[in-house]
């Protein structure tokens, strides 16, 4: 890129969250992601050259590491001219939804980073006249806590993401609560995990997206986006699953694209793109942790047939979402374990500020880093430098627990001999496709009382207002497993 020539013409708004927005340029396959912050908040531009760098070297560093060479893209740091930002801003801003204009991007610095376009194949560096379908799935936490020091019996029970689910709908961040259970996605079983993403196409919240040829086609920007509406999504998917029959419309047809659309996703999700290879982490599910949660519709089915589920996790150890599986339980002691030891490393900084550096809290995030992190002992000497450790491993743990998988579909010829990457089969179809996982920005040190706090509003909340009602609920839970049944069969 000739960051000496921008021009904010040959870039459009992609997406955003809540700390960074992303533009895609319209030829080539890349994209800038800025940060983001409140208004009034400047920050040196130092700083924020830092912050980026400290990105890419946690990506390289860590991530690479733990999730393997194929999935984690680093990016680079880039200096654009001022002019080219605040033009850009202003030309983009039109397009961002309401509930995220609270933060404004930065285009104070210049500084953002350059990433490959993760909604198109990667290798090419141009935009491909294929047509691309892309599947962003940011999955959330899938195990249930195992840790001693948990002290609210239901945290054992019923997963971070159900609960939270009713602390979200009663504050009117979504408008329902989803069916969506990670567990049910990480469970490496197909019927399973075709319930989990049926469900994030029926609500997908801020879970699920979908992009055709780099435009957003389904997925919430926010509580007051309308309904998902299935026939238009497999009036888009049609020519991807069924390319050549005339597939009538109506139910039926929306069905059967739907269909192929969750079984690819499955297939793809499954793929073992590291040949097997497990990553630096030897967590391992184990016995400890349920491994159905309560709350999903489908534990709730297999509880009323009297089954349960298998022993072990069904996720190849290849496979991204194994790999992520595993970092995200480097959060050995759930909250309740942790922040005292959070509060241990803050003493000792009061009483020495300038060991900050020295403890890498806020990096650099080099080898060192990352090799203090592969300790896995939970016995507590009393030091600090226990609790630093404990403390890092949480935030990466968080990190991977807010991170996003990008699935990119390409339709491909039926010989693909030629085609340099994996290839998935639907009942019509073939695609060459790519797994990415995106938004791997280690959480800051600062957040850890934020997430003490909302891990007991969420868990008072959910206490209060669900598990108390138990009676209520009971048939209720009984018709909506009964209605589970039926769609697990249908798939
Ligand atoms: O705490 P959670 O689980 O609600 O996660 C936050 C996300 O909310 P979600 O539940 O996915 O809708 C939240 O996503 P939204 O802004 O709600 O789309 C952010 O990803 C937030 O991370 P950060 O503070 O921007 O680094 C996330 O915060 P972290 O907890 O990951 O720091
Ligand atoms: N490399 C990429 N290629 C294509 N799209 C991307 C890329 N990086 C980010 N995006 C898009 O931009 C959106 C916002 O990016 P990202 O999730 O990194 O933002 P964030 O503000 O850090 O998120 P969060 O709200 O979790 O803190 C993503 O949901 C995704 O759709």
């Amino acid at each position: 890129m000739d960051e000496g020539k921008m021009d904010e013409n040959e870039w459009g708004y992609h997406g955003e969250g809540n700390k960074s927005l992303v533009v895609a340029h319209a030829q080539r396959c890349v994209v800038l992601r800025f940060l983001k912050f409140p208004p009034n908040r400047k920050k040196a531009s130092e700083e924020i050259f830092q912050h980026l760098q400290n990105i890419v070297d946690f990506s390289k560093n860590v991530m690479k590491e733990f999730l393997g060479e194929n999935y984690v893209h680093c990016g680079e740091v880039v200096q654009l001219p001022l002019d080219f930002v605040k033009q850009l801003c202003l030309k983009i801003q039109s397009e961002r939804p309401e509930s995220r204009c609270d933060k404004d991007l930065d285009t104070l610095s210049g500084y953002a980073l350059c990433l490959p376009n993760l909604a198109r194949l990667q290798t090419y560096r141009f935009v491909e006249h294929r047509p691309i379908l892309c599947v962003e799935i940011k999955p959330k936490c899938g195990f249930i806590p195992f840790s001693g020091d948990v002290t609210h019996e239901v945290k054992h029970k019923v997963c971070r993401y159900c609960m939270h689910q009713h602390l979200k709908v009663a504050t009117g961040k979504w408008k329902q609560i989803s069916k969506y259970c990670p567990l049910d996605l990480y469970s490496g079983n197909k019927q399973r995990m075709h319930f989990a993403l049926k469900s994030l196409l029926q609500e997908a919240q801020n879970n699920l997206k979908i992009f055709k040829n780099g435009e957003l086609i389904y997925g919430c920007k926010d509580a007051r986006s309308p309904v998902a509406d299935w026939s238009e999504l497999a009036h888009h998917l049609k020519p991807f699953f069924f390319p050549s029959n005339g597939l009538a419309g109506g139910p039926h047809c929306t069905g059967a694209v739907i269909r192929e659309l969750v079984r690819v996703i499955t297939r793809v999700l499954l793929s073992d793109s590291e040949k097997g290879r497990a990553g630096a982490l030897r967590l391992g599910p184990g016995p400890q942790g349920p491994r159905v949660c309560e709350a999903s519709p489908f534990g709730r089915s297999l509880r009323h047939q009297g089954k349960s589920a298998p022993e072990c996790s069904g996720l190849p150890k290849g496979c991204l979402l194994y790999k992520t599986l595993q970092v995200q339980m480097l959060d050995l002691l759930d909250i309740e374990g942790l922040y005292p030891l959070y509060r241990r490393v803050e003493r000792y900084l009061e009483e020495f500020p300038e060991e900050r550096k020295t403890l890498q809290i806020d990096g650099p995030y080099d080898e060192a880093f990352y090799q203090k992190l592969l300790d896995l002992s939970t016995e507590d000497d009393g030091t600090v430098a226990f609790a630093l450790t404990k403390v890092q491993q949480y935030r990466v743990a968080m990190t991977a627990k807010d991170c996003s998988v990008m699935i990119a579909l390409s339709p491909c010829l039926q010989d693909a001999s030629s085609e340099q990457r994996p290839v998935v089969t639907s009942s019509r179809s073939r695609f060459a496709f790519s797994v990415s996982v995106l938004d791997l920005d280690l959480k800051p040190y600062e957040s850890i009382p934020h997430q003490y706090k909302l891990d007991g509003k969420i868990v008072n909340f959910y206490s209060k207002t669900v598990h108390a009602k138990d009676a209520a609920v009971v048939s209720a839970r009984f018709k909506e497993s009964e209605d589970c049944t039926l769609v697990l069969h249908k798939v």
